[in-house]
């Protein structure tokens, strides 16, 4: 088995290299700097488990790694038969050094199944066990309870219907601080991703020249009601577990700060923004002065179609970890549902508007693909509505939280995507020149 020192060693070396190719790697848009391996901790074989701080101009993060001596680039993940301790450590109720393996109260686990990694990466790496879980490795270390896990728990100890049962978590902590590693919930075999059937209902739409949205066999609309229905029902269930309450004028002049302060961030990376400050800054302005009070409460914080999946039982919300890029303490504040209603109406904008990039310019194409995202858009609208109040009912708000995304967007593509870029920024042109 690998020493602890030579496996420092080797990481201290490898790493700086291997790090911002990897997708979970949040630090793209800098330089790593160094590279230390804080604690290792062996679990059964010779898999290792890392905390490492990365350090890079202006930030000094934590990732963790499972790591093995003859594991391609040092990731154990990817293998199957090593990732089935995890489970198998879940179901016992385990601890390995400071990490304390944990399944949910009344919880009995089936164990001996392999952990498969989920073809796609995202911000974290996930293990499917059989077609029964998917354990969620948290890539970026956030110290305090993990949001994902909790959100989980709460809207589960009302009957929520339309997430993933958690099953099980893996902890640990750091100077006293506790940190989630791991969760555990049921796996959906049959579970499709929103993202997948939008796009496809969009291309269907755009290889029938003649029909219109309503008229071609993949349309999107009845799945988009039923999931503005679903996104209402989840907001009404994370007030019934957590409560809610009105913010007043001041709360709103903190959050229209917020988005101001974001904006003035990527415009310093991405100069791209620059011709459409001003008609955002206004936008931003005009909805502070129209809004007076709102309901704020714990809402999904970064809904796109990506984080729902279609099932036969109907739609799930999962990873309600927030944006990414937030700070602990945006990520935990009560915020506006609307939010959460931007977030997936941008989301058809992109669904429809990704399918024009790398395209030569085609206004018929272009038409069409504005056709499917106000269908749907209307349509994820109505739904929402069939629970709680219609969004459209606070035009000068949505716009703004919508503007506020896409500006988050830009800077999501800028480090992730760039051939993408153009998605958010000309839903920007679009928006600030008076369109929908
Ligand atoms: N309970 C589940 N059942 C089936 N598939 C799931 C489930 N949870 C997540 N997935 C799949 O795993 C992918 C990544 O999950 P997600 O929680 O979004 O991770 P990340 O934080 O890495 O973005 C999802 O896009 C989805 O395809
Ligand atoms: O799913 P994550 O939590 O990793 O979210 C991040 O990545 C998303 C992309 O995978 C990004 O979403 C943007 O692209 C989506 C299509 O790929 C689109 O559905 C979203 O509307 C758009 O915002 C998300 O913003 C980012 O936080």
């Amino acid at each position: 088995m690998i020493e602890p020192d030579e496996l420092t060693d080797k990481l201290v070396t490898a790493l700086p290299g291997l790090l911002p190719a990897l997708r979970w790697f949040g630090g793209k848009d800098q330089p790593i700097t160094s590279v230390r391996p804080l604690r290792t901790t062996p679990l059964d074989g010779d898999l290792v488990h890392v905390l490492v701080e990365v350090e890079q101009p202006g930030r000094t993060e934590m990732y963790q790694l499972l790591v093995s001596e003859d594991a391609d680039g040092f990731d154990a993940t990817a293998d199957p038969e090593r990732n089935e301790q995890l489970l198998a450590k879940i179901a016992a109720n385990a601890t390995a050094g400071t990490i304390h393996f944990r399944h949910e109260p009344g919880v009995e686990l089936r164990t001996g199944l392999r952990g498969r990694p989920i073809g796609v990466e995202q911000s974290n790496t996930s293990l499917i066990y059989g077609q029964q879980y998917i354990l969620k490795i948290f890539r970026k270390i956030v110290f305090g309870g993990n949001r994902d896990l909790e959100m989980h728990q709460a809207l589960r100890s009302v009957g929520c219907e339309h997430i993933a049962r958690p099953l099980g978590s893996i902890e640990t902590d750091w100077d006293c601080i506790p940190i989630t590693l791991g969760m555990l919930q049921e796996f959906m075999p049959d579970a499709v991703e929103g993202w997948a059937m939008a796009t496809t209902s969009v291309r269907d739409l755009m290889a029938e020249a003649d029909l219109h949205a309503d008229e071609v066999g993949g349309d999107f609309a009845g799945e988009a009601q039923r999931l503005g229905h679903a996104v209402a029902k989840v907001h009404a269930d994370l007030v019934e577990a957590l409560g809610s309450r009105i913010a007043g004028p001041d709360a709103i002049s903190t959050a229209i700060a917020g988005m101001q302060q974001r904006l003035d961030t990527v415009l310093a990376s991405v100069p791209e923004l620059g011709r459409y400050e001003d008609a955002l800054r206004a936008t931003f302005e005009d909805a502070r002065q129209h809004v007076g009070e709102i309901p704020i409460q714990h809402i999904h914080g970064d809904l796109h179609l990506g984080q729902v999946l279609r099932t036969v039982h109907g739609w799930l919300l999962i990873d309600f970890e927030g944006e990414p890029a937030a700070t602990v303490e945006e990520r935990n504040a009560l915020r506006s549902p609307l939010r959460d209603v931007a977030g997936m109406l941008r989301s058809f904008d992109y669904a429809a508007r990704q399918l024009l990039v790398g395209q030569p310019d085609d206004d018929q194409l272009a038409y069409r693909a504005m056709e499917w995202t106000k269908r749907n858009r209307a349509a994820f609208c109505d739904g929402y509505a069939e629970v709680a109040a219609d969004p459209r009912d606070n035009a000068h708000l949505l716009r703004a939280f919508e503007l506020d995304k896409a500006v988050y967007e830009v800077a999501y593509e800028h480090a992730n995507r760039p051939e993408w870029l153009t998605v958010p920024l000309s839903s920007i042109a679009r928006m600030t020149s008076g369109g929908e």
